[in-house]
């Protein structure tokens, strides 16, 4: 069984490769030689068939052949033993698999218990006999495995993961090492089984069977690694979206023979695979060589909820189609629910559309206009605004500001009576709100060049009787502190960390402290750091915390339902972190929140806001999304750059072309975020235009969002050469440029996350 946590966790994906081996026979415990439990044979142990991290599974023949044999006494078996002393055991006691396999006997997929007891300070589980892994028929093929084999194996794991998590289980750990194929020259032979179910959890609670509430417990990690989803990562209780994730890696993993994940080392492994999943999306990952369905079922499972019922019946017929007719199937699959034949009119259909158009019918691909993307592969950051319903006041905002300006702008609101109540920086320009809503009785503030959270101030303000309210780093360290007296706070500490410090936040909740701000500082080019605040005696009663690659929309929301608000963010271009406090006044769930998520700061939203008596309360900068990405090609000779893609590259689809009218365009993008303005390079009079490309004469092709991964792949592999764009658009932030072999064509995408996006809870 795996169970780990992450720092620990870097060896036990490769494990898998070193299964079964008879050069570790030496290190594992000897096992008895014979086994004999209460009701069954007596069984010989025979050659070991694996090991896992705490155990090892031998062969185990029955001591008197018999021609016929009861079902649940066969003359083969498969025993698992695990030493009691192993920690995998709770003190000795039975592992905790025997009792996830009690309570899902009979599921399908699941092999058979025959039996179950200790012998020779051994917990023995005598099992059904299994065959080889789906991972040794990976190695044994060569290392990828067609199509129509990989289908049959989606189809029966979903199955499986239908009837178990029908059960209330979900399996945590769904790798092709933990694919059985049934025991070899029997009839069982093709079919597909799932082991180890040390890692198995209950998503629902056993008395009331309703789904067990949303957490995150950051930092907290159990499966493997390569496969785990990216929820898994982050320490989201498991549901069974993770399974599918899971199984969608494990997919792509047998096709393609590698994910794009591996070979990360180090201590911060897990955190380098999470972030590379959050920016690989569906179709980078599942490829264009494979049959849609694949990215179709990666896409769908990632847009799950944390509590939805996945489609399974819908998943199963996506695969079905491309498992091969029932005579040459690799696997036996659990045949198809009755289905009442649709209707096609017009054309014959081709077989990758009759995935697609399955999927549609089943729900799983809504129009691309209503599809929420869940990860389209491209990091973008954002300004984070968090408004609160307060009674009329007034507030006032600074941005883009100057370290040499920021005094003048503090200087004339203490002047008003006004204190500073939050701060944010972003491409080493400061942000400033300042207010009356605090009650406040002095108030100091800090700004360092290129020193993060000046020690020997905050020292000397804490001796004053001061405490920080408000905190903010710049790309280069620089960093404002704003201390404040009057709280009603009675001791402070904080952290600073290259990541997000929640060992510490949870050591300091015990001491009754609370998270009060947090600030961030340093660029990808450097290190970033976190910088955490934690005071005594707040008004809080309890604190989550939400980390994400993306603004954690899914959990904010949770725990606005659950009478949380937001009372500390902050982000790296990297992660975003919100605190969400449940306050110890019983009507502070009562509480007017919203949040607003803006590629400029939202100066004109403030003043609508305001309107409605709502008040920015935190700001923050950095990276909130996965932003859509619309990349568009520029080439002298536009047909010259189709045929260029087509014929060179193999790129087929989704190409239009538009007339070299030296006109400015706009396109939106449909799914995600953001309206890209994109221009071609000869500008039309007195419009604008990008800076440097003035007068050439040029066309544009535009290239479907969808198939820029695959394109640059192809082009990279037809020889064109990525480079660097040479320039910033007006139009948003430059990203790469790409020229053909013989250096003309170029290729340039860019994202601007112009479009807002609010979230409220009233
Ligand atoms: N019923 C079976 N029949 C044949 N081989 C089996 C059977 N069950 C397990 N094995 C083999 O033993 C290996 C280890 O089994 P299992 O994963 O249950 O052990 P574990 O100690 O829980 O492993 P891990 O630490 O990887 O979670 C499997 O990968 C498989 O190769």
């Amino acid at each position: 069984m795996t169970f780990t946590l992450s720092s620990t966790l870097a060896s036990s994906e490769e494990d898998a490769s070193h299964k079964s081996g008879a050069a570790e026979q030496d290190e594992l415990p000897t096992v008895p030689d014979r086994v004999s439990l209460g009701g069954m044979p007596i069984y010989i142990v025979d050659k070991r068939l694996g090991k896992g991290g705490f155990g090892q599974v031998c062969l185990g023949r029955r001591l008197q052949q018999r021609k016929t044999t009861p079902i649940n006494k066969p003359n083969k078996v498969a025993i698992k033993f695990e030493s009691t002393a192993s920690k995998g055991c709770n003190n000795g006691g039975p592992p905790y698999e025997w009792q996830v396999y009690n309570k899902i006997a009979g599921c399908y997929g699941i092999p058979k218990i025959y039996a179950k007891g200790t012998q020779g300070g051994f917990h023995i589980m005598i099992m059904e006999l299994l065959g080889p892994s789906v991972w040794d028929v990976w190695t044994t093929e060569g290392q990828s495995l067609p199509v129509p084999y990989v289908a049959c194996v989606a189809a029966e794991a979903l199955r499986a993961l239908q009837d178990l998590h029908g059960r209330g289980y979900v399996h945590g750990d769904i790798k092709p090492e933990n694919l059985l194929l049934g025991a070899p020259d029997t009839p069982d032979a093709t079919r597909l089984y799932m082991v180890d179910l040390g890692l198995a959890q209950r998503y629902t609670s056993s008395s009331t069977a309703r789904h067990l509430p949303y957490h995150q417990n950051p930092n907290e990690f159990r499966g493997t690694i390569r496969y785990a989803s990216v929820h898994a990562h982050l320490g989201r209780i498991a549901s069974r979206r993770d399974d599918l994730e899971s199984l969608a890696y494990t997919l792509v993993f047998l096709l393609s023979g590698c994910l794009p994940w591996q070979g990360f080392q180090g201590d911060d492994k897990g955190y380098q695979v999470c972030k590379k999943k959050m920016d690989t999306s569906a179709e980078t990952l599942c490829g264009s060589a494979w049959p849609p369905a694949f990215s179709r079922f990666l896409e769908s499972v990632l847009a799950l909820k944390y509590d939805e019922e996945p489609m399974y019946d819908a998943y199963m017929a996506l695969f079905r189609p491309l498992t091969g007719n029932s005579a040459s199937r690799p696997l036996t699959i659990f045949p198809s629910p009755e289905k009442t034949p649709r209707k096609v009119v017009g054309r014959k259909r081709a077989r990758e559309d009759s995935a697609e158009d399955t999927a549609a019918e089943l729900g799983l691909t809504p129009p691309d206009s209503q599809r929420k993307k869940a990860r389209t592969g491209w990091a973008g950051t954002q300004w984070i605004t968090v408004y609160v319903k307060r009674r009329p006041m007034k507030q006032r905002y600074h941005f883009n500001v100057n370290a040499d300006r920021l005094s003048t702008h503090v200087e004339k609101g203490y002047k008003e009576g006004l204190f500073i109540t939050a701060v944010a920086s972003c491409k080493g320009l400061w942000a400033v709100i300042m207010d009356a809503s605090a009650k406040q009785k002095g108030q100091s503030y800090k700004l360092t060049n290129g020193v993060f959270m000046p020690r020997e101030w905050i020292t000397e303000k804490w001796d004053e009787g001061y405490y920080i309210t408000a905190v903010a780093g710049s790309d280069n360290f620089s960093s404002l502190v704003v201390m404040s007296k009057g709280t009603k706070w009675t001791q402070q500490s904080y952290k600073v960390d290259s990541t997000f410090p929640y060992e510490w936040i949870k050591k300091k909740w015990r001491e009754n402290f609370h998270v009060t701000s947090i600030g961030t500082a340093g660029s990808p080019a450097t290190k970033q750091q976190w910088a955490v605040v934690m005071s005594r005696d707040t008004e809080f009663r309890h604190q989550v915390v939400e980390i994400d690659f993306q603004y954690p929309s899914e959990g904010i929301h949770y725990h606005w339902d659950k009478g949380y608000r937001i009372t500390a963010c902050g982000a790296t271009q990297h992660q975003a972190a919100v605190v969400m406090s449940l306050a110890k006044r019983s009507n502070a769930g009562d509480i007017v929140q919203e949040t607003l998520r803006t590629g400029d700061f939202p100066a004109t939203y403030v003043k609508e806001k305001w309107e409605r008596d709502l008040y920015i309360d935190l700001i923050a900068y950095g990276r909130t999304a996965i932003m859509s990405f619309y990349p568009y090609l520029y080439y002298n000779d536009a047909k010259a750059a189709k045929d260029w893609l087509i014929n060179v590259c193999g790129f087929e689809h989704n190409i239009t072309m538009e007339d070299p009218d030296g006109t400015i365009g706009h396109a939106e993008v449909k799914h995600g975020f953001g309206v890209v303005m994109f221009a071609t390079a000869k500008p039309a009079e007195g419009k604008k235009s990008p800076k440097d490309l003035g007068g050439a004469e040029t066309a544009s092709v535009y290239v479907n969002v969808k198939e820029l991964d695959s394109l640059h792949d192809r082009a990279k592999a037809a020889g064109g050469n990525i480079t660097k764009a040479p320039y910033d658009t007006d139009y948003g932030s430059r990203d790469f440029s790409m020229k053909d072999p013989e250096g003309r064509l170029w290729f340039f995408g860019t994202y601007v996350p112009r479009h807002e996006c609010p979230d409220k809870k009233e």
